[in-house]
């Protein structure tokens, strides 16, 4: 194996590196005498010929694109987006593999390259690879071979290894190989590689039309990104060409435009319509100045002249007339623009935005864009910032567009558009059931946010993903997850002083039809429903509190159904919860039992502070068939005794404060574990008190009502 050769870019290295790239322009220079290189005109060789031009004429003529619409704008992107490839997420190496018939030039062309020099003497028949490594480009590697049937097995596996193919020919024999024999090779291997065309020796045929010799070759074998000729020799062309491989990895042109169709691909154009509609900050339908030039900045980190405003809504409107350019760019302007870009082979642009956008290179949003890093430690929780609260805010007064405080279907079908719907939990919870909506049934934006709260809480990582599809940003690093806070973790057990959570959980235990799910109804300010439906799945409801001094919070009420018994055992989730609220129907013997049972059952209850609900107030009270009565049993555990409430009456709302608070402030609400002896003797003094009362006013009352 050759060791490779690692060499400075030279001056005429056409790659991210390439001087006349980044150096910056005379503002009235005309900005796009080539699709790519400012400089190409100066080359009597024809320009490249690229795919997406097979079918327009003026890709290869300069003049079109003086002055033109993209002209402007985008020549001033390009300087930015080829800074860095670590700015947009390229691939930050290129391994380049020359190949081609003998004595086509291919040594020839690398040399020339590299020693910006053509030497006519023999060189060696193959260079060793070289390495082309430029701070902040991509660093590329070009790899030379030869054709002799005895290095067949060598040019395999270079191929094999590389990412682009940089296929030459030089004469009529060596171009008709490059149909017959080479591109049928390439697909023999399986390796599903772009290859840049290369005519050499161009000094020796200059009146030789490209298109038309090209043209028949790039039309049968989509393959080929790109072709150009060039000439060793004369040194014309062989920067561009190996520009033309770099860019054939790292923008390719194939997931963008269809050449054949003559249009943006579906997945490129979805992309695009999403990032529109991100940009259209005042989502009314258009772009306006102040919106293309937010755009412009984030993607090229440049501002549009007036001049060049104007440029870019005219060549607009001689594509669309019907186009309201006076109002800015709507949608299909926008992904014309685009679609130009990749006509005029400037698709590094449209790939630019995209990976602005977090696109990857199957335009997809990056995974570590949509699940950034993000932890929750043991006992904490993940709540929304004030930024991410703003953010839910503003988005929900954005397209709340009839102002009537609740977001219709239409509504929030247009606010979901970027995403892929509404969260699958959400779904499942048959939203927006689970919060608090208008009349109309419509989500409120108490709702909306005590929603999101819930989500944040429950599974912080969806929380993420949507802000990422939403199109939160922030200067602070760390992306979405600025969004985000964790919340001081809490001691496991038996909890003392207040606990630093704005968002917490409750568990509403209690007898089958004691009452939960009317609970959860009025938490949700929802009219009191006489009819009975049990519960079978786990259902929440989340709701904003406050608290006594006015503070706020978020409280998720959830009842566990049929699985109740499923996630008392499961310690993860009940070590989510915050507090439990047990609850019995004051009105049914048989109903507290079911509470005494639970905690004889799982002792790990007593773990979590508490409140004990009576319900049912509006109904007659009874006597509970139970071996000591509600009042009683807290009294004798250390708590408060329960409260009694009815789903009917709004002072149950009482209720919710009452256990916000002891979720918030737990020091009260556990349960004394071990009964003090004194409190015991008490009990049954006080018990044994009640039965000679009880039993002396029946004799009284048996003694006036006999018979
Ligand atoms: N006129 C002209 N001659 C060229 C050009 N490029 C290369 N040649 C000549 O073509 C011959 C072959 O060039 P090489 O660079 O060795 O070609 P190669 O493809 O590497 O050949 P093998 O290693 O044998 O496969 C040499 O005599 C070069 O001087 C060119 O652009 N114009
Ligand atoms: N009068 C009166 N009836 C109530 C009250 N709360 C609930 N009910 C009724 O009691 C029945 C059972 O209520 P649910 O809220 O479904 O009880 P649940 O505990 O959720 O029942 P399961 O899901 O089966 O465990 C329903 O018919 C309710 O209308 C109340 O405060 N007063
Ligand atoms: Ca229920």
């Amino acid at each position: 194996m050759k060791a490779p050769l690692t060499v400075k870019p030279s001056k005429h290295f056409c790659s991210r590196a390439v001087p006349s790239m980044t150096e910056p322009r005379e503002p009235n220079e005309s900005p796009a005498l080539s699709p790519i290189l400012p400089n190409v005109a100066s080359f009597h060789l024809s320009n490249p010929i690229y795919r997406p031009s097979l079918h327009t004429v003026d890709i290869s003529t300069p003049k079109p694109l003086q002055k033109s619409i993209l002209a402007t704008p985008i020549i001033q992107l390009l300087h930015s987006s080829f800074i860095s490839p670590a700015l947009v997420g390229m691939a930050d190496t290129v391994r380049i593999v020359v190949c081609g018939d003998e004595g086509t030039g291919k040594s020839s062309l690398i040399t020339s390259l590299v020693k910006n020099v053509f030497i006519s003497s023999k060189i060696q028949p193959t260079l060793p690879a070289i390495t082309i490594a430029a701070p902040g480009s991509v660093t590329t590697t070009i790899v030379d071979t030869s054709a002799l049937p005895q290095e067949l097995n060598t040019l395999r596996k270079e191929i094999r290894r590389s990412d682009v193919i940089c296929l030459v020919y030089s004469d009529h024999y060596s171009y008709e190989r490059v149909s017959l024999s080479w591109l049928p090779l390439f697909r023999s291997l399986g390796v599903n590689l772009p290859v840049v065309l290369c005519a050499n020796k161009a000094d020796l045929s200059p009146g030789v039309d490209p298109e038309e010799e090209m043209m028949p070759i790039m039309l049968e074998f989509k393959e080929i990104d790109s072709c150009i000729r060039a000439s060793a020799k004369e040194q014309k062309n062989v920067n561009e060409l190996f520009y033309l491989c770099q860019k054939a990895v790292t923008h390719p042109v194939a997931p963008l435009y269809d050449s054949k169709e003559q249009n943006l691909k579906p997945a490129a154009v979805a992309a695009l319509q999403r990032i529109f509609f991100l940009c259209d900050r005042d989502q009314d339908g258009f772009l306006n100045d102040l919106e293309l030039q937010e755009f412009q900045k984030k993607c090229f980190d440049k501002s549009l002249t007036p001049e060049e405003l104007d440029d870019i809504k005219t060549s607009i409107k001689k594509r669309l007339p019907n186009s309201r350019t006076e109002e800015g760019v709507d949608e299909q302007g926008f992904i014309l623009l685009s679609k130009m870009f990749a006509e005029k082979a400037r698709h590094e642009t449209v790939w630019t935005i995209l990976r602005v956008f977090h696109y990857t290179d199957s335009l997809s949003l990056k995974d570590s864009f949509l699940h950034p890093k993000f932890e929750v430690p043991p006992n904490a929780s993940a709540e929304l910032s004030p930024l991410g609260y703003r953010f839910f805010v503003d988005l929900f007064l954005l397209f709340d567009k009839d102002n009537d405080g609740g977001l219709n279907e239409d509504e929030l079908a247009a606010l979901f558009a970027p995403t892929p719907g509404l969260p699958a939990s959400w779904v499942d919870s048959s939203f927006p059931s689970s919060t608090v909506r208008s009349e109309a049934g419509h989500i409120t934006l108490q709702g909306w946010l005590a929603q999101w709260s819930m989500t944040t809480f429950q599974d912080p990582k969806m929380t993420l993903a949507y802000l990422a599809y939403l199109g939160f940003e922030s200067d602070e690093k760390g992306g979405t997850t600025a969004a985000l806070k964790v919340t001081k973790p809490r001691k496991r057990r038996r909890r003392q002083g207040r606990v630093e959570r704005n968002v917490v959980l409750c568990y509403v235990l209690g007898s089958r039809g004691s009452g939960k799910s009317s609970i959860l109804d009025a938490f949700l300010n929802r009219p009191f429903d006489s009819t009975y439906h049990p519960t079978i799945k786990p259902r929440t409801a989340v709701n904003s509190v406050e608290l006594q001094g006015g503070k706020q919070c978020y409280l998720i009420i959830e009842e566990l159904g049929e699985l109740e018994s499923a996630i008392l055992e499961n310690e993860a989730k009940l070590n989510s919860c915050d507090v439990v609220c047990y609850t019995y129907d004051s009105s049914d013997p048989d109903s507290f039992a079911h509470i005494v049972d639970l905690r004889a059952r799982y002792p790990q209850l007593d773990e979590l502070p508490a409140v004990y609900a009576a319900l049912k107030a509006d109904l007659d009270k009874t006597t509970q068939r139970a071996e000591i009565q509600p009042d009683v049993y807290t009294r004798e555990i250390g708590m408060s005794a329960p409260l009694h409430v009815s789903a009917a009456w709004t002072s149950i709302s009482e209720l919710f404060v009452t256990v916000s608070e002891a979720a918030l402030f737990p020091n009260n609400a556990y349960p004394r574990t071990e009964p003090e002896s004194a409190d015991r003797t008490n009990f049954y003094i006080a018990t044994g008190v009640t039965v000679c009362t009880v039993m002396a006013l029946l004799y009284v009352w048996k003694r006036t009502n006999p018979g």
